[in-house]
């Protein structure tokens, strides 16, 4: 008897952690992995491809609604096609990261990556047994009904550091200073449209900020297996996976 489908859902603020922690529990867990924000990336590199003012909230929409859009939700090989061209790698730059807020906060453009995420989930559930999906509105819009709800949170000043650390291999304070604009504005515009600092009624919290990742990863698969963290053993050599 097959078990029965399972989603994961996963939110929180940049740098949290939700991306390469979620996508080291579907491996894990042998579940697809659903990049959300990968979404909003996208269309934001497209937009941008196309010219289009990105203030014109009409004719952004519009370009949700016709984005050819390919991910992949292997977590161990994530990739991103849109219009059949390899964006994963340009949709992380800073040209990305600095403007894909003004997309993001266009409601036509939520309603439509919406609707888009949840044939998504539903589909995966389906061919894969189930999926790790994380975001900003997972646990409260996309996915509301998910077995697993969780909310990824640390410090801003652990957010900032990892963020800046993955950019550039160092953090010094020009470093952080740079990538400021990246982690606390983008987060402070995003929060207009969803709500991600504090967990809604019925989903975990779970503060990473003195966390390793190795023991981000086992905290979450203990809220999957037991409904509950559990102090933190030694870490564990198998979870080195990482984005
Ligand atoms: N608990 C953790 N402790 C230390 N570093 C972490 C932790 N979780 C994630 N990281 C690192 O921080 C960086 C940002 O993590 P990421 O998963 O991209 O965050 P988010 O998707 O929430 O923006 C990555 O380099 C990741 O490896
Ligand atoms: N479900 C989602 C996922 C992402 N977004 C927005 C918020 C972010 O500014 C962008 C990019 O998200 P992404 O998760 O890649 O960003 P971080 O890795 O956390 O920095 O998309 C959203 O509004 N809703």
């Amino acid at each position: 008897m097959p078990n029965s489908p399972i989603t994961i859902a996963v939110d929180g603020p940049s740098g949290s952690g939700k991306s390469s922690v979620s996508r080291a529990v579907a491996r894990r867990l042998g579940l697809a992995y659903l990049d959300t924000g990968a979404m909003y990336r996208a269309l934001t590199w497209w937009c941008l491809e196309r010219g289009l003012d990105l203030a014109d909230q009409t004719t952004v929409a519009a370009a949700a609604k016709d984005l050819d859009l390919r991910l992949s939700t292997d977590p161990d090989a994530p990739e991103v096609r849109v219009a059949g061209t390899d964006v994963s790698q340009e949709i992380r730059t800073t040209r990305i990261s600095g403007q894909v807020s003004q997309v993001a906060t266009n409601l036509g453009v939520r309603a439509e990556l919406r609707r888009r995420q949840r044939a998504l989930v539903e589909e995966l559930r389906a061919a894969r047994g189930g999926v790790v999906v994380e975001g900003r509105d997972i646990t409260t819009v996309v996915a509301p009904d998910a077995e697993h709800r969780i909310l990824l949170t640390a410090s801003e000043e652990a957010r900032l550091t990892r963020r800046t650390t993955e950019l550039h291999g160092t953090s010094t304070q020009e470093q952080l200073a740079a990538t400021r604009d990246q982690v606390v504005r983008r987060d402070r515009d995003d929060a207009s449209v969803s709500a991600f600092f504090e967990p809604a009624d019925g989903v975990h919290g779970l503060d990473t900020s003195h966390l390793s990742f190795e023991e981000s990863v086992r905290a979450v698969l203990d809220l999957v297996a037991h409904g509950a963290t559990h102090p933190i053993a030694a870490s564990t050599p198998d979870l080195q996976e990482h984005r």
